[in-house]
């Protein structure tokens, strides 16, 4: 294909991009709408089609040879351009064809660049990378997620999505096939692997990391939660302080390894909707969105919360081809528009001008607004798959691709500060405890690890040394194969007249180096390589010394023949043997002197990054080092690290935590301080402390009987209370009577004490009105009776967190993570405790939604019958809930539904909360 041909072609094609829209209005979905002009610039080009052909079968030959020549072993694959340079990243997936009889429309020309031949024209399409079919899934991990993630591990979000025709492989890029969980990982089970590892083996504490997640799934522009097999359709909201886009009552469960992520997303994956589409058996008729939270403490008031989501799409195809009608033809119709709606989102967030990013079209861009934002890394793969068949719809997503990839920016760290003053110095004075408590524990691990470090180091460094040295070994050999060579010549010519002071006998103790050197004594080998060189140096000083006096010697003779001629010439085989052995000495020496050279510079190359490490610790160290390497001074290099190997880290790790000890010092002081403060004021201020908890717990009350919902700074009232809460409208409708009674109750009282106070007068409440509040004020009831039994509801969670500390975390994120504690101590019978220690694995899908629903609903029902004391005569026994019900159908019984949430042992996203402060 000469020059002009392919310019003709590119032109087209991306003529034909700039022309492509997706017409939203029309009833079959997404299709392409050219404009008429293009498709006759498009036709009147054949020369460009029938120089495909030839085209063709030139480039058969020269992919065959591509595809060979680019065999490699993943595991020594060196990504020399890993695509992480940019913040979005659109890559193409080409998988394996597997309909035979049908002749392939693509060409995988290179490692960015396909051709398609979409039976009208030949297109080509340039990516960040096109994988082909033989491409495995730890590839794509290595090259799509792995540089991600390590962004993601620095607190940046971001977001993986799949797109393509259906059984183009997005699950199974993914990872998410349905009992193939383990069998085939993909992205997904790969990431979280790479997750945990990172922070098993990292510094941070144990309690300073977490990782949890939530599933779900946008079915028809609904919301499900696949964690909770309710079937409760979820809500998005907005927080109104931080814009933040969360789903109300989404659950997000805390992981502690991949075999319980692998768990939860299994029993997930059961509740997913899964239609019998024409394209492919089981093919996934929804959105499927995996949420993974990475938190880390940085220090102690400050933390970073990265969101990854791995979202695989729903199928790309046009209902004319999967030959939809009914509810197929609707869920096509709202993939679609999602589909497109995402397509523009991704669009348009390259453009600086544009303040406006359409993110309410769908449900889909809405989720994923946090993820999908100038702020994120977005990697987005176009599943496609050969064969001819589906050139259409295989165009449509390269299409697709392209338009994503073609936006700039940065993204940026999501670091935030769980911290606020507190205004009380009882609070202030626990809050700086904390720290001090917080930061020893840094002193203890940070002293532990720099030692080990140190050691470990010292010992690369040796090993480092070794080399050269066992070189150096073979050099002595052969210097002291020489030596004995000249010995042997010098005995043979000692019957000269002239002897230049004995040098051959310059003894050279060659053994007794080798054995050190085998013998591991470095430094011994030192000493006594310095002492015979600098003694061969002397000599070879003296010798140089001796052959200038015989060469001016032999020049007089020369010029004046003197009596004693005679004499001098005798000397003369003496000049020879001397010059002899200057360039013997001299070049043994210049040998040894260039291996040590040697020795060092693979101590300043080798181990530059070692050196780096340690300079982490202490620069001082650092430059004390790097100053040692650069003056070549091999033994008060090694001098140096045996130094640092034995007390010397020690040293460091106590110079390092000498900082943090300072700092504790400061804060005991300030808590000296702010105790004296307390103590000087300390009527005013207790009394104004409680006057202050007064009037919240009073508001709180208020508002828990309005039912009206909170805003921010509702919530947590003023900063000096520890009190955090969220109302619950239809747990909330007291009488006015109540209303009276409780104000009178907090007049009598006085002076609240918190929580348990406040339970006291709502069981006092409760009595008096037993006849009238039935429900409602059960359901009060069963709030704080569940909050001391350590079950986490809307309400109880940031109850129970002031309760254990007083301080005030505020924290403008709202994913709740619950720690381990809390999960294990409340082993309720909810789903996702019931997956989180499931030990068989193997039973089957039916089993295992019969068994977990079979809990729930007993849990339900026993909560209905002890805890909620439900009046079953009222409630026209309706109250049970059938579990063999549609599991993803709603459940009639709102109560019902409460109560199973209420029983769950996790936190949800509706809520405020530190994820460091609920042990
Ligand atoms: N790269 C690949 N290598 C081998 N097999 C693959 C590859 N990609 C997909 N497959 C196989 O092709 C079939 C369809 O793939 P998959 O279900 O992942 O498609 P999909 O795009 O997710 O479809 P849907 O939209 O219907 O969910 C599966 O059997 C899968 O194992």
């Amino acid at each position: 294909m000469n020059r002009q041909n392919k310019f003709n072609l590119q032109n087209q094609q991306q003529q034909f991009q700039q022309n492509w829209r997706y017409n939203e209005s029309d009833e079959e979905g997404m299709y392409y709408e050219e404009q008429q002009n293009d498709i006759e610039f498009e036709r009147q080009s054949p020369l460009a089609y029938n120089n495909y052909n030839t085209f063709n079968n030139q480039q058969q030959n020269l992919t065959n040879q591509f595809e060979n020549q680019n065999q490699y072993d993943e595991e020594s694959l060196i990504i020399e351009n890993p695509l992480d340079q940019t913040p979005i990243q659109v890559m193409i997936r080409v998988r394996p064809q597997f309909n035979i009889d049908s002749q392939s429309a693509l060409k995988i020309v290179d490692n960015n660049t396909i051709y398609i031949n979409n039976n009208e024209n030949v297109h080509s399409f340039k990516y960040s990378r096109v994988f082909k079919p033989s491409d495995s899934q730890e590839t794509i991990f290595k090259y799509v997620c792995e540089p991600i993630l390590q962004h993601a591990i620095q607190g940046y979000n971001a977001s993986f999505l799949v797109y393509g025709q259906t059984g183009t492989g997005k699950t199974h890029t993914m990872g998410l096939h349905q009992n193939n969980l383990l069998e085939e990982p993909g992205m997904i089970q790969h990431s979280l692997k790479f997750l945990f590892d990172h922070f098993n083996n990292s510094q941070l504490n144990p309690e300073d990391w977490s990782i949890s997640l939530n599933f779900m799934q946008i079915y028809i522009e609904e919301i499900f939660d696949l964690l909770n097999p309710n079937g409760q359709k979820l809500q998005i909201r907005e927080d109104s302080e931080s814009n933040e886009v969360y789903v109300q009552d989404l659950i997000t469960v805390p992981i502690k390894n991949i075999d319980q992520a692998i768990k939860l997303i299994e029993a997930g994956l059961n509740q997913r909707m899964l239609g019998p589409q024409n394209m492919n058996q089981y093919s996934s008729r929804s959105h499927t969105i995996l949420n993974v939270y990475v938190n880390q403490r940085i220090s102690y008031s400050e933390y970073i919360v990265s969101n990854i989501a791995f979202v695989d799409l729903a199928g790309s195809e046009r209902i004319k081809k999967s030959n939809s009608t009914g509810i197929r033809m609707e869920e096509a119709k709202k993939i679609n528009s999602s589909l497109s709606a995402l397509s523009n989102v991704i669009s348009l967030l390259g453009n600086s001008n544009q303040q406006y990013i359409p993110y309410r079209d769908s449900k889909l861009t809405r989720i994923l607004q946090n993820c999908l934002n100038s702020q994120s890394k977005i990697s987005i793969i176009g599943t496609v798959e050969p064969s001819e068949d589906n050139s259409f719809e295989t165009y449509s997503t390269l299409l697709f691709a392209s338009r994503c990839q073609d936006i700039q920016f940065l993204p940026q760290q999501n670091l935030q500060n769980i911290f606020t003053m507190n205004s009380d110095p009882q609070e202030e004075i626990q809050n700086l405890k904390d720290q001090i408590k917080y930061y020893q524990s840094k002193i203890k691990k940070m002293s532990s690890s720099i030692s080990s470090d140190g050691t470990k180091f010292a010992k690369q460094i040796i090993e480092t040394l070794k080399k050269p040295f066992t070189k150096l070994g073979r050099n002595l050999k052969q210097a002291q194969k020489m030596n004995e060579q000249l010995h042997s010549q010098m005995k043979n010519k000692k019957n000269t007249s002239y002897e230049p002071i004995g040098l051959y006998q310059a003894k050279i103790p060659f053994e007794e180096m080798m054995q050190m050197i085998s013998d591991g004594k470095e430094q011994e080998f030192l000493n006594l390589f310095e002492q015979t060189f600098e003694d061969i140096f002397q000599k070879y000083g003296q010798i140089s010394l001796e052959l200038e006096k015989l060469k001016e010697v032999n020049l007089a003779n020369q010029n004046q023949k003197t009596d004693d001629h005679q004499q001098l010439t005798s000397s003369r085989p003496n000049t020879k043997l001397a010059t002899e052995l200057i360039e013997y000495y001299s070049g043994f020496s210049q040998t040894l002197l260039k291996q040590l050279l040697e020795s060092e510079q693979i101590v300043d190359t080798n181990d530059r990054d070692l050196l780096e490490k340690i300079g982490e610790f202490n620069q001082q160290t650092q430059l004390k080092l790097k100053d040692i390497v650069k003056k070549h001074n091999i033994k008060e290099l090694i001098q140096y690290v045996d130094t640092l190997n034995e007390t010397n880290y020690e040293k460091i790790a106590k110079s390092e935590s000498y900082r943090v000890k300072q700092l504790v010092l400061q804060l005991k002081k300030k808590i000296e301080d702010t105790a004296q403060k307390n103590n000087d004021k300390s009527n005013t201020n207790i009394k104004d402390f409680l006057e202050k908890q007064r009037l919240i717990n009073e508001k709180k009350f208020m508002i828990k009987q309005s039912g009206t919902p909170l805003n921010n700074s509702q919530i947590i009232g003023d900063n000096s209370s520890s009190m955090s809460l969220r109302s619950n409208s239809s747990s909330n409708n007291l009488t006015q009577q109540q209303q009276q009674q409780q104000q009178q109750q907090n007049q009598v009282n006085n002076i609240p004490k918190g929580p348990s106070n406040l339970k006291q007068m709502m069981n006092d409440l409760n009595q008096k009105n037993k006849q009238q509040t039935s429900n409602s004020v059960n359901e009060n009831q069963e709030n704080f009776s569940s909050q001391q039994e350590g079950c986490y509801n809307s309400n109880n969670i940031n109850n129970s967190q002031s309760k254990k500390q007083s301080s005030t975390p505020i924290h403008i994120q709202r994913v709740k993570i619950l720690s381990e504690d809390q999960i294990e101590k409340n082993p309720q019978n909810n789903f996702v405790t019931n997956k989180l220690t499931e030990q068989n694995t193997n039973i089957t899908k039916t089993e295992k939604q019969n068994i977990s629903e079979k809990k729930i609903v007993q849990q339900a029902n026993q909560n209905l019958n002890k805890e909620m004391q439900f009046d079953r005569s009222s409630s026209s026994g309706s109250n049970k809930i059938d579990y063999n019900t549609n599991s993803l159908s709603p459940i009639p019984q709102e109560q019902q539904l409460n109560s199973q949430l209420k029983s769950c042992n996790f936190y949800k996203k509706n809520q405020k909360y530190s994820p460091f402060t609920d042990n």
